[in-house]
């Protein structure tokens, strides 16, 4: 009888020992996750991903989320009668639109992911980018077809401090982070595009990778076309190729580039929807999605 035990069980310890490269590798190293709202469908998934960030937690790793909510703003916009609309891929955000937002991502989106993660012992702690100035902002003007245009309380982030951030890690938590910013014109704030967030705190606390969940397989070479993901790129193909990205990859992208470009060694863009997709990127061979690459780096370098 046990030494059937003994024999069934084999598979698992051989599954759990694979990793063992993976968990040297990124014992004590920090990574940003970043959970797009369109990557949130179902309360498995949901379910899932804390399930994956605390075994990285528990693995040694320091966890950092940043969480969207797009779709979730959108739905509570309607239900409060406010029109919105993007521009160069940023929603419009009036005073009235921005009181929104920040109840659903503060309140609605950030509470739920960090109920999820609590289910597993008390680890996560939710903040915005207002709490102890961790993301400070003025107020973004994009150009489209050569002009400013005015779209309302959205912010460009001018300033990160990773202190909060830091003392909950070093405390063993994992901070979960809404992407508000706090003003540096007025006491008021900004809403910021979750993925520039994520990319600029994996720069400002020099992670060693940012994961940004999304709901495509990764970057399409020939989106909507095609759907052939581009498995690996380098920083200066990254660049060449963001003058033709739409909609929502482009925050994705711009932030992966930033975030290469300032010291993180990878930034992938990853399909959330497969359950336990970060723990196929971070402990076995068969990484999924798109990884971006400081131009230096060679093959088998990063992984
Ligand atoms: N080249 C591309 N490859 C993949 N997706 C693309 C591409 N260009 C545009 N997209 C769109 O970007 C979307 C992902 O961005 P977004 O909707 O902002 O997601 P999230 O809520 O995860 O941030 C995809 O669902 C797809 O519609
Ligand atoms: C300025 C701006 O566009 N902010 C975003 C913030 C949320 C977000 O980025 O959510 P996803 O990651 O799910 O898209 C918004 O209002 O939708």
């Amino acid at each position: 009888m046990s030494t059937t035990r003994k024999h069934t069980a084999l598979p698992k310890a051989q599954i759990l020992i694979e990793a063992l490269p993976w968990l040297t590798r990124h014992n004590g190293k920090t990574v940003v996750i970043k959970f797009g709202g369109n990557a949130m469908v179902d309360e498995e998934l949901k379910a899932a991903f804390a399930q994956d960030v605390v075994f990285l937690r528990h693995a040694g790793l320091d966890v950092v989320v940043v969480h969207g909510g797009g779709p979730q703003i959108s739905a509570a916009l309607d239900r409060h009668g406010i029109v919105s609309e993007f521009k160069a891929g940023l929603r419009v955000t009036t005073e009235d639109a921005m009181d929104v937002v920040r109840m659903v991502l503060a309140g609605q989106v950030q509470r739920e992911l960090v109920g999820l993660l609590n289910q597993h012992g008390p680890l996560a702690v939710g903040l915005t980018g207002e709490d102890a100035h961790t993301i400070t902002a003025t107020k973004h003007q994009p150009e489209i077809d050569g002009e400013r245009v005015d779209i309302g309380r959205v912010g460009e982030i001018t300033d990160i401090d990773t202190g909060a951030i830091e003392a909950l890690l070093a405390d063993g938590r994992i901070p979960v982070v809404s992407s508000i910013a706090r003003s540096e014109d007025d006491g008021h704030v900004y809403n910021v595009n979750a993925d520039t967030a994520a990319a600029a705190l994996a720069a400002a606390l020099g992670a060693e990778t940012l994961m940004v969940l999304t709901d495509v397989e990764g970057l399409y070479e020939d989106w909507p076309n095609s759907d052939e993901v581009i498995s690996r790129l380098t920083a200066s193909q990254l660049e060449k190729l963001l003058p033709e990205l739409s909609s929502g990859m482009v925050p994705k992208m711009e932030g992966c580039l930033h975030a290469v470009r300032n010291g993180v060694n990878t930034a992938r863009v990853i399909d959330g929807r497969v359950q336990h997709s970060i723990l196929l990127e971070i402990f076995t061979d068969e990484g999924i999605g798109t990884m971006v690459v400081p131009d230096a780096v060679t093959e088998g370098d990063a992984g």
